[in-house]
């Protein structure tokens, strides 16, 4: 799977918004619809996980699941509520601003595949925004940022802990048993949503809006 998403990952670090993220030239605009964008990427996000969370069979992926739902649900406050009022944006304001495109993209896709999809489907799926995060993290980690909020940001994907969850779910991938037909359509969910996860910090440089 990694292999297959090795060109999209070398074109995410070398994407604008990181490289501005570790040298600290990165507008803080960027950064704020990164943030807010972020937020209604997570509550969505979290409800995926739950959904393969409730569609697992054996405990410990339905505990695992769960907990990193609590988590996203929990990142979404800490991280944000501490971030956004530092840039500015009131979190109140969260819903006003509501989620833009390529957000609304990615969390269709995640929702639609985690709800309707076979189990392993979903876990391909949502298995980038793990593994991305934490290779970012690791990389971004090595220089980190002159900023002291980029630094913040760098630091809760470029730790130990995040490693450790990383590492849970690359373990239940690996186990997963799939017939090739089914192997084929993860292999496809993994790189769509890998290549989601640059066009979101794409959008981010770029702070797309809708055209209409
Ligand atoms: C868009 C996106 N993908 C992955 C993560 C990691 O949980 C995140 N916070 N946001």
């Amino acid at each position: 799977m990694w292999q297959r998403a090795e060109p999209t990952y070398q074109r995410i670090l070398q994407h604008p918004f990181l490289l501005g993220l570790a040298e600290g030239t990165l507008p803080r605009e960027s950064f704020g619809y990164f943030v807010v964008q972020d937020s209604h990427y997570l509550r969505a996000y979290s409800r995926c996980l739950s959904l393969l969370s409730a569609r697992a069979l054996p405990e410990e992926p339905v505990r695992m699941f769960a907990l990193h739902a609590a988590n996203a649900v929990d990142v979404e406050r800490e991280l944000h509520a501490s971030l956004l009022p530092e840039l500015g944006i009131d979190p109140a304001d969260l819903d006003r601003i509501g989620a833009g495109p390529t957000t609304t993209a990615y969390t269709s896709y995640l929702t639609a595949v985690c709800a309707t999809g076979s189990w392993a489907e979903g876990v391909a799926a949502v298995l980038p925004c793990y593994w991305v995060y934490r290779e970012v993290g690791r990389t971004l980690l090595e220089r980190s940022s002159p900023d002291p909020l980029y630094a913040r940001w760098i630091e809760t994907y470029g730790s130990p802990e995040f490693d450790a969850v990383v590492d849970q779910v690359v373990a239940v991938a690996d186990a997963l048993e799939v017939s090739a037909a089914e192997e084929a359509r993860c292999l496809e969910h993994f790189a769509v949503t890998t290549r989601y996860e640059w066009m979101f910090w794409d959008a981010a440089s770029r702070r797309l809006a809708w055209p209409v």
